[in-house]
């Protein structure tokens, strides 16, 4: 597998693999791509051959770097920009000729919904809602009330949008997505400009939404924020889909990546020699430490062998390569691992 040193199987798959929408059923995933591609006029290929496969219930995050081709994929799946090729399916309906049929069951933030500053968050909604295609106004009330009910604005309802902190923004654009029951909620960037505590509030809506039942797909360019919500992870770079599987998954990468043992201690020569001793490879010198790849070496056996060598040894680390380093190393960039 390329760019996953110590990939032993499982779920997670690259692009060299045999596609997980391939072998993935419709019946058991949200969303299912198949090739699909968006080359822009100019020639610039902004989604290359995507084959996404989002398991029913999950919350999937959608990795990428600015530019990397997320919105322009979401922006396909809902029919707002014609694939130049490939195929896709929401909801084990093939599109877009079931759009008429799919879109109502699922809820879409892509580009920040516009509010009135001087109504309130309710008579928002029921601007929103009046708009809907298939909106009864005899239960416009119990609708709105539900959504706002569902993002925790319900006590907040009256109050002036301008008045709303920036998470209570958010979360108001995300009761405007849930207008109706939705089996699928596609989120683009929704942290994206919040403050830290709106970030937090949408990741724990996320979070509250999908424990409901509902799949929900979201994108960002920041690791931690795949991390903190995420059951399961797709990474793109520059229009193509580089891996995806469970986050656990991800998680053994690391664990399967080379564990480094590191020695803080003035006798740096000493201690080298003792690690080597012990046949651990890739050992390496720096200023008063001394590390080396752990192997199958137990910690607690290096220490006690360096003190019986009479180093003095000043720490002990066991250090894993991070989830980001994994991520790195599949996209060739960094993620903005704060958020
Ligand atoms: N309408 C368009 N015409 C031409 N090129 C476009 C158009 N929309 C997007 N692109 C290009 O396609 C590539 C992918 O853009 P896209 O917005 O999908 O990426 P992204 O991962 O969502 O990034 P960001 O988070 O910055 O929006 C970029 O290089 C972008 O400049």
């Amino acid at each position: 597998m390329s760019g996953m040193p110590g990939h032993t199987g499982g779920a997670v798959l690259t692009a060299d693999e045999p596609s997980a929408a391939g072998t993935a059923s419709a019946g058991d995933c949200s969303i299912v791509t198949r090739g699909l591609t968006k080359r822009f006029q100019g020639g610039q290929v902004a989604v290359n051959s995507l084959d996404l496969a989002v398991p029913r219930g999950s919350v999937f995050g959608f990795l990428g770097p600015n530019g990397s081709g997320k919105t322009t994929t979401i922006r396909m799946l809902l029919g707002l920009v014609a694939p130049t090729s490939g195929s896709w399916e929401l909801l084990g309906t093939p599109m877009p000729a079931g759009v008429s049929g799919v879109l109502p069951r699922v809820g879409a933030l892509v580009e920040g919904p516009a509010f009135y500053p001087y109504l309130s968050g309710e008579a928002n909604l029921r601007r929103y809602d009046a708009a809907g295609p298939s909106a009864d106004p005899r239960t416009a009330g119990m609708r709105i009330g539900l959504a706002l009910e569902r993002v925790g604005l319900a006590a907040a309802a009256r109050k002036r949008y301008r008045a709303y902190s920036l998470g209570m923004r958010q979360r108001l654009a995300i009761a405007a997505t849930l207008l109706g029951p939705r089996e699928l909620l596609i989120l683009d960037e929704p942290t994206n400009g919040l403050d830290p505590q709106g970030t937090r509030e949408v990741r724990g809506l996320v979070k509250e939404i999908a424990a409901e039942g509902t799949t929900v797909f979201v994108s960002s360019h920041l690791l931690a924020e795949v991390e903190h919500m995420c059951s399961h992870v797709a990474v793109m770079r520059t229009g193509r889909l580089v891996a995806q599987g469970p986050i656990a998954e991800f998680r053994e990468l690391r664990a399967g990546e080379a564990v480094r043992i590191r020695v803080e201690s003035p006798d740096t020569a000493e201690a080298a020699a003792v690690l080597a001793a012990l046949g651990l490879d890739e050992i390496r010198l720096g200023d008063a430490e001394v590390s080396a790849e752990l192997g199958a070496e137990a910690p607690e056996r290096i220490c006690a062998a360096l003190v019986a060598d009479g180093v003095a040894v000043r720490g002990l680390a066991v250090q894993r390569p991070s989830l980001e380093d994994v991520f790195v190393g599949l996209t060739g960039k960094g993620f903005d691992v704060d958020g």
